[in-house]
Formats: C-alpha cells, structure tokens, sequence
C-alpha cells in the first residue's frame, strides 16, 4: 500500500492507495498535526510514502516521525527539480519554488501531453504556465481567498472580522460581505482572464486547491477541477 501526502500551509492532505485502489483519505490542519495523523491507517502495512511539503521543516519532522513510530517507514520528499517528467524549470533555483507549484504542474503536463495552466487556490493562490513543449513560462503567486481578507483585518482600523458571511459576488452591503465578496470578486476576475488567455494559448486548464471548487463554479468550469493534482504528481516526481 502507498500513502501520498500533500503538506500545506494550511492542511495536510493524505490519500493511501492499494494499487489503484483507494484504501482511505483525509486532511487535518497543519497547525494541529500532533496526536495520531494517520490513525485509520493503523494495523496496515505501508510499503512507500511520498510526501509534497511546502510547510515547515518542524512539520516535516513530526509527520516522518509519526510514521517512523506508526508503520516503520522512512518518506521520501519530494524536491522541486530543474526538469523532470517531461517539464522543464523555469527558475534558477528550482529548489526555491514550491515543490506543490512543481508536482501540479508535471501531473497536469502528464495528462494533458500538451499547453497547460494550473491554477491552485490554497492559502496562496498560485497561477502556472507550461507551454506545448513542456517548458515552464512562469507564474504567479497571490494571497488567497483567507490572506486577502486577513490582510485588510490586521492593516486597517474600522474593517473588523466578525462572523463569516456565505461568499456571494454581489456587492456587499455591510463590511462583513463586501470583504467577503471583494475576495470572491477578485478571484472570478482572475480566473475570466486565465480561461481567456487559456482560450488564446490553445492551453488546457487545471484547477485544484481547497478554494478551487470555488473558482471554477465562478468561472463556469467545474470541468477543470482536479483536487488531486498536487498528490498525483508525487509519482512521477518521487520515481521519475
Ligand atoms: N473548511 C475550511 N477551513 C479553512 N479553509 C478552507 C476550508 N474550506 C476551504 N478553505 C480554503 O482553503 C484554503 C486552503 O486550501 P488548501 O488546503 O489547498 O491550502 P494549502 O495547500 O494548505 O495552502 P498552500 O499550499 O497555499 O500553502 C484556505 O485558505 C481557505 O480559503
Ligand atoms: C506559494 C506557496 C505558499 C503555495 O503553496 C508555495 O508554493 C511556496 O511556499 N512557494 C515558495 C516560493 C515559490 O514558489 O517561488
Ligand atoms: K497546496
């Protein structure tokens, strides 16, 4: 059996898989790892796990640990490369950007053999381009949905956070729902020129993120949603 994990600054994400079977999943916050993580896993006999980490190495070391302690298994880290599975780096320090922004870009290039642009709405909004050639044009890094709106709570005197309101992309009517909605706006913004530049590029769209079903309902494609995107190219870059 195979456990892949995905590593946030805001959650982890598991999948086990026995083959191409799915044995179980799940997602904790990243901020609350201690206590038994992979509880409904116990009793199974792990043969390898791959792990995708954008958070602290403090994080990292408690999440090898438990699974030292739990199934007697070393991980292996996935680390952003300067090419690999068919997609080639655009950094030049590779090992500076975002092994998530890595793995979702060679996962979806995997699918797509072709022009690709994976958006992932997490904590970070990341914007990535691969051309049909799978050369990495670049990319974007902006707050997300929580940061936006975060951003305005912590700098600004008379815009409190009281309770959430449901997102909406109406303008608001009290300070609640245009912070709120201004989140939703900006992000719908975002994604109308994404899909158009995706149209004019001939580039396929993937989306994943825990903000992603999100984007793509504002966008009218839920067809691109691919949440996984992030734990399916652990494969290819784990042995690849
Ligand atoms: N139940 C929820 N609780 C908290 N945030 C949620 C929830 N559902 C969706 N979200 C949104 O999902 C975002 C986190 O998504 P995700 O798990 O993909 O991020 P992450 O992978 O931890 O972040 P990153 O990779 O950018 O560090 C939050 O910023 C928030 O906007
Ligand atoms: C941008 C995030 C936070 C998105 O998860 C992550 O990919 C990251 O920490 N990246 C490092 C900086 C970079 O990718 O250039
Ligand atoms: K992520």
């Amino acid at each position: 059996m195979e456990l892949d994990i995905d590593i946030g600054n805001s959650f982890l994400k598991w999948r086990c898989r026995d083959g191409a079977d799915l044995v179980a999943r799940g997602q904790v916050a990243t901020q609350s790892l201690a206590g038994s993580l992979f509880s409904e896993l116990s009793g199974f006999a792990l043969n390898k796990v791959r792990i995708g980490s954008v958070a602290s190495a403090d994080v990292d070391t408690e999440v090898a640990r438990q699974l030292k302690d739990g199934f007697a298994i070393e991980p292996v880290f996935a680390r952003t490369q300067a090419h690999g599975a068919g997609v080639v780096n655009s950094y030049a320090e590779p090992e500076r950007m975002g092994v998530d922004r890595w793995l979702a870009m060679v996962a979806a290039y995997q699918v797509s053999g072709g022009a690709c642009c994976v958006v992932d709405c997490g904590s970070a909004i990341t914007v990535d381009w691969v051309s049909a050639q799978g050369v990495h044009q670049g990319g974007y890094i902006i707050p997300g949905l929580n940061l936006m709106q975060d951003a305005l709570f912590n700098r600004t005197a008379k815009v409190k956070r009281r309770d959430a309101v449901v997102t909406a992309i109406e303008p608001g009517i009290n300070t609640e729902s245009a912070v709120q909605n201004g989140a939703a706006y900006v992000l719908a913004a975002l994604g109308e020129r994404v899909a158009r530049e995706c149209e004019v590029n001939g580039a396929r769209l993937f989306i994943c993120g825990g903000d992603g079903a999100l984007f793509a309902e504002l966008i009218e494609h839920v067809e691109c949603l691919q949440p996984d995107l992030v734990l399916d190219g652990l494969q290819w870059v784990c042995e690849g």
